[in-house]
């Protein structure tokens, strides 16, 4: 369904001698299959941000092209609707003068194609991420964190996407709340068959959601493994991350 193929970035490094570029993402190619959950998982600075907004399309690669169903992700009609996002900074993603009903509403006005919103389908939508109808009418500051990330991943499902980007999207949480998003997004891939790019620092929420798990590095995939065969990585790097991780 997605494709990643050979896709590099670089960007210009500030200060002095604006021309020095930073090479960002080196030559990444991989693949994600429908309703697959893919983790990235890496040391910060890595690249993964940068992947996930290649992904979004809110930038392009240097080099290299992602492919969603075949089809060049360059145009904004292959990704409108089917590719959506939820960031880790949820406080952001929401305007603050929208209500939550404005809020998941908003992609689907986006969309020019004759799908419109219904008031059913934001009960339906509010329902599924565990809130009441009542919460329609709040504000974000209304909300505690883990209500405001319901709404962003109400929003990101609104349009039934074939492809979400989280991008940390528990990283703000506590850890209870980290947990309920977990389940609601493992419950919610069960349902819609959605495929999930889940870009985090932590090996235990991927290896607790994902099917496989990329160990990114310096820009470049070091290692893809199933979950179920985390344990036993092959490369010296990925094995350090492994232990670095549940010393912690
Ligand atoms: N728009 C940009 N312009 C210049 N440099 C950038 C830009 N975006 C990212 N970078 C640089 O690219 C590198 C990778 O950043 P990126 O955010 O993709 O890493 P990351 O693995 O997601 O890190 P973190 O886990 O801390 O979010 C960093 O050195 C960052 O400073």
């Amino acid at each position: 369904m997605l494709s990643v193929n050979g896709v590099s970035k670089s960007y210009n490094k500030s200060g002095w001698f604006q021309k020095d570029k930073q090479r960002v993402l080196e030559d990444v190619s991989f693949q994600c299959g429908q309703g697959e959950c893919l983790g990235i998982i890496g040391e910060s600075g890595s690249g993964k941000s940068t992947l996930g907004r290649l992904i979004l399309g809110i930038e392009r690669p240097d080099t290299g092209e992602i492919l969603f169903e075949g089809k060049r992700l360059g145009d904004a009609k292959i990704r409108a609707g089917n590719i959506s996002a939820v960031f880790q900074d949820y406080t952001s993603s929401i305007n603050p003068f929208f209500t939550v009903e404005q809020a998941i509403q908003e992609p689907l006005n986006n969309l020019k194609s004759g799908l419109k919103s219904h008031s059913d389908l934001i009960d339906d939508l509010l329902l599924q991420v565990g809130l009441h109808s009542d919460y329609r009418k709040k504000y974000p500051h209304e909300l505690s964190g883990g209500e405001t990330q319901r709404v962003c991943i109400a929003r990101a499902i609104s349009t039934s996407p074939k492809c979400i980007v989280l991008d940390e999207a528990i990283s703000s949480l506590d850890g209870s709340v980290q947990l309920q998003i977990l389940d609601l997004l493992k419950d919610l891939r069960s349902k819609i068959n959605t495929a999930y790019i889940f870009i985090t620092h932590d090996i235990q929420a991927a290896a607790y959601i994902c099917d496989r798990i990329m160990i990114f590095r310096n820009g470049s995939i070091e290692e893809m493994v199933s979950t179920d065969q985390l344990k036993d990585v092959q490369s010296h790097y990925a094995k350090k991350l492994l232990q670095m991780t549940i010393l912690n």
